[in-house]
């Protein structure tokens, strides 16, 4: 069987979409739900393995742009949809496609690849680093008080069907952007999959609801969200379940918050990815009611070293030379000297003595600053070559604001 991953051909889509479906337990979505993807399908970045007339193996990629520290958008390759049929695993499928995934991302001169990954012991080895972390809760609401900022009460809330009020949405939306590492900006038609609300997305729970917050009549915040009902002897005791809520400005986050404490009738709000700087943590009165924990959030693949940390800037001034490891993607191999602060940064090659060693996954792992070098050194994945290097270093990747990836793909 010949491996090589090519391009689908739209023809093709139907039933490389199936294989798709199948590798991931094989529940179709609903008919809208699919069409939207076939939509914002980029063909030319579409990659198929055939065995015969029989697809068995999936892989994509999109051309996103990621906000990085400093506020730039990046170009980034946002890679998802990844399967092998099980007929199929562990003969080296993957790898292939993530060679051919990763040459592409290169050629088209993206020097980042971010990913959500199904499973975190997937694609280190393809120089992929846990780069974000994304905080789940479920807070009791019950018990649970919220003491909000001064001026919350002058936000106006207002409740609207989210299809209705899309633009607002989407405009809260992209004021963030610059703000938040990791947040990746919308595509055309991308909006329309944040809202999709078909009965196989609600799992027993409410349509998706939408309340947005206002402030002198301009929106200033929004949450999405479903109820999912519960009646007990002891009385009702139904599910807030938050699926995003974006905010401007403090009060705006507090009057969203306290709106969801106090639906009726409910006594959970629950969460499963949100930032893990999310500031409602400050606002409660007992963090340890509130079930918080977390998982890994996105997966950072710096695909060109020189173009991704000269992309970004950096908290505190940094010289730096780094001997870079990437048996992946060699020509990212050798020593790199980052200068930069929090203006702007040059990454070009050179011969001097290396400061720092590491792999091109660590380097993902610090990216966007959610993770700091040192923390990486104390585990052994980063050597510490001229003293002080290390500090320095770790403390200019720092992001003072989480990276947080709330964009589904
Ligand atoms: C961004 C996303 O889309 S995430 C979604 C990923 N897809 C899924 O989870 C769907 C279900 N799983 C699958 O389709 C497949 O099992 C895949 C895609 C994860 C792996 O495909 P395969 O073709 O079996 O992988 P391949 O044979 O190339 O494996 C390469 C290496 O990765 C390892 N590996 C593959 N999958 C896994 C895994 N789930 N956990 C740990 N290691 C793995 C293999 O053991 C192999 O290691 P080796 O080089 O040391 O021998």
């Amino acid at each position: 069987m010949k491996t090589e991953p090519r391009v689908v051909e739209p023809s093709e889509w139907d039933e490389w979409y199936g294989k798709v479906v199948l590798a991931f337990g094989g529940v179709a979505a609903a008919p809208e739900h699919t069409e939207l993807i076939r939509e914002i399908t980029e063909f030319d970045r579409t990659l198929g393995v055939w065995d015969g007339a029989e697809c068995v193996a999936t892989a994509a990629s999109f051309s996103f742009r990621m906000s990085v520290p400093g506020g730039a958008l990046a170009p980034t390759a946002g890679v998802s949809m990844v399967s092998v049929a099980a007929t199929h695993r562990r003969r080296g499928i993957l790898s292939a496609m993530m060679r051919s995934q990763l040459d592409d991302v290169r050629e088209r001169g993206e020097p980042l690849a971010v990913l959500l990954a199904s499973e975190p012991a997937i694609y280190g080895r393809f120089g992929y680093g846990a780069a974000s972390r994304q905080l789940r809760a479920d807070i009791d609401t019950a018990r649970v008080t919220l003491s909000v900022p001064e001026g919350t009460d002058a936000i106006r809330l207002r409740k609207a069907e989210p299809d209705e009020v899309l633009a607002d949405i989407e405009a809260v939306y992209a004021r963030q952007l610059p703000g938040r590492p990791g947040l990746i900006a919308r595509l055309p038609e991308w909006d329309r999959l944040q809202i999709l609300d078909t009965p196989a997305d609600r799992s027993g729970a409410s349509p998706l609801q939408c309340v947005l917050a206002e402030r002198d009549g301009e929106v200033v915040g929004y949450a999405l969200y479903r109820v999912k009902p519960s009646w007990e002897e002891s009385g009702p005791n139904g599910t807030v379940a938050l699926q995003d809520l974006q905010a401007v400005e403090p009060q705006g986050h507090a009057a969203l918050m306290r709106y969801l404490f106090g639906i009726d009738l409910t006594s959970t709000v629950s969460m499963s990815s949100r930032p893990v700087d999310d500031p409602w943590q400050h606002l409660v009165s007992d963090p340890r009611r509130c079930a918080l924990r977390s998982w890994d959030g996105l997966y950072i693949r710096p695909v060109e070293v020189g173009a991704a940390l000269a992309a970004r800037t950096y908290r505190a001034p940094v010289d730096v030379v780094l001997e870079v490891e990437d048996a992946f993607c060699p020509w990212n191999a050798g020593r790199w000297r980052l200068s930069g602060d929090a203006d702007g940064a040059s990454c070009e090659r050179t011969t001097d003595r290396a400061d720092l060693a590491l792999s091109v996954r660590e380097l993902g792992t610090v990216y966007l600053g959610g993770f700091p070098l040192r923390g990486l050194a104390d585990a052994g994945r980063v050597r510490e070559l001229s003293p002080g290097a290390l500090a320095a270093a770790s403390l200019a990747f720092g992001s003072d604001v989480a990276p947080w990836g709330p964009h589904n793909f």
